[in-house]
This record gives structure tokens, C-alpha cells and sequence, in this order.
């Protein structure tokens, strides 16, 4: 309850007025318990996780990339899948799996840590984990696909790109993502995308892995 204390003077003399405000049921009864609250009283969840895409959904979009993968380069050869850290190597990883049930064939694959080739490593606030670059192949003359959970400003996958030409001369660079939400800052696109999802700059996308997270899930939220 909110009261309003006003002071009188008439001619019969001074006192005070106290005006009682009534507000509405639900905002005053949950009044000073530090909850956001809408204009009608109700707790807003404005950071609420929407999901994007469930287990079932991420299954599909790896079964039908790997299915594109073999279509486009008719076949498997030369065929390479290079993961980017973290995120990107469980998911190449089961690209792999999938074009073995598909062709019947193991298709090389590594893994690739970008954080050298960042282009905000000097600004970094902490030490950054530098993870291990594992490609224990040649690239050089292979059709190298490069796979990441996440495709946003580009940034990553320019890293990544200088990453793998100081390994070697590739025939070609493919690019495969889980999603792909826009606002790119540089002219990169994917090959392959397992979901184009418009998004505002002011959302958050997060990509969990069974084998990383112990769940696999795509959700979006407000950035906090
Ligand atoms: O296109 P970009 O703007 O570069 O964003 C995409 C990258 O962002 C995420 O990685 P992040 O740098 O958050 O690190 P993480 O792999 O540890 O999640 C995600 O895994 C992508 O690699
Ligand atoms: O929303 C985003 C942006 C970059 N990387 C992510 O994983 N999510």
C-alpha cells in the first residue's frame, strides 16, 4: 500500500491528510519482494530461453548435411572435416559417422582451436585456453569442410581460415554449420546450414552438445 501524507491549512486550523492509493491486487501484494514486474503486476521473464531446435531436430539437420556434403562433392573424395573448437568437433564428428553409414567410407577428420587466430586476442580481458589443434592428416590438395556449431559476425571462421592455410594448401574450403543466425561483419557464408535463424543482435544463441553439455539442444534468449 502507497500513502500520500499532505499538509492542510484552513481556516479552522492546520492538519495532516493522509490519502491511501489503492494499487492493483497483484503489484501490491508482491510490492517490495525485488521482482521485475510487468505494468499489470505479472513477473516478466524477459530473458525467457526460447528452443530452437531439440535433440530430434539437430539429429536431422546432421543427417541431412552430411547427405548434402556427399551430393555436392560427388562422393568422397579428397574429403576432409575439420571441427573448430569447442563445439564444432562433436558435430564433426558425427558428420563423419554419417557419411560412413551413408558411403560406407571414414572421411579424415581434425580438429582446429582458433584462439591465436583471433583478430581480438590482444583485447582479450583473460588469459585465453589455448585448446589443441589436432589434424593429423595433409590437407593440402583435399576438400576441407570446416564444421561449427554457430555462424554470427564471420569472425571465428576467418580465423579459422588462416588457421588451416598455415597447415597447408587446401583444394577447396567448404564451410558446414549447425546455425546460422546473420549479422555477418565479413563476407563468409555456409555451404551447409542446419537452421537460418533471423535474430536481433540482442539475443543470444546457445548450441549444447551431448558430448560436451550432456544434452543436445538450440536455444535463443536475450543477451543478459
Ligand atoms: O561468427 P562469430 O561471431 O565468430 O561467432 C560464432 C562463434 O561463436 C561461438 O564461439 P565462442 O567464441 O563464443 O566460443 P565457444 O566456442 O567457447 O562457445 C561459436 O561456437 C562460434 O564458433
Ligand atoms: O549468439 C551467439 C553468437 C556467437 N556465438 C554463439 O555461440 N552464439
Amino acid at each position: 500500500m502507497t500513502s500520500l501524507l499532505l499538509s492542510v491549512t484552513t481556516g479552522a486550523g492546520s492538519f495532516i491528510l493522509v490519502i491511501y492509493l489503492q494499487m492493483d491486487k497483484d503489484v501490491q501484494e508482491d510490492e517490495g519482494k525485488g521482482e521485475q514486474k510487468g505494468r499489470r503486476g505479472k513477473v516478466m521473464e524477459p530473458r525467457e530461453k526460447t528452443l530452437l531446435m531439440d535433440a530430434e531436430g539437430v539429429r536431422r539437420a546432421v543427417t541431412r548435411i552430411a547427405h548434402e556434403m556427399v551430393e555436392k562433392n560427388q562422393g568422397t573424395a579428397e574429403l576432409v572435416l575439420v571441427g573448430i573448437r569447442r563445439r564444432g568437433v562433436p558435430l564433426a564428428e558425427r558428420l563423419q559417422r554419417k557419411i560412413n553409414e551413408i558411403e560406407n567410407v571414414a572421411v579424415p577428420l581434425g580438429a582446429l582451436d582458433i584462439t591465436l587466430y583471433r583478430d581480438d586476442l590482444t583485447t582479450l580481458a583473460e588469459q585465453p585456453v589455448i585448446l589443441k589443434t589436432e589434424v593429423p592428416f595433409s590437407i593440402t590438395g583435399k576438400k576441407v569442410v570446416l564444421v561449427d556449431d554457430v555462424l554470427y559476425t564471420g569472425r571465428t571462421v576467418r580465423a579459422a581460415l588462416d588457421a588451416l592455410m598455415d597447415l597447408g594448401r587446401p583444394q577447396s574450403i567448404q564451410l558446414a554449420v549447425l546455425l546460422d543466425r546473420g549479422h555477418r561483419e565479413l563476407p563468409i557464408r555456409a555451404d551447409y546450414v542446419g537452421k537460418n535463424v533471423p535474430t536481433s543482435k540482442k539475443e543470444m544463441v546457445s548450441v549444447c552438445v551431448q558430448e560436451i553439455d550432456g544434452q543436445d539442444s538450440v536455444t535463443i534468449q536475450e543477451r543478459m
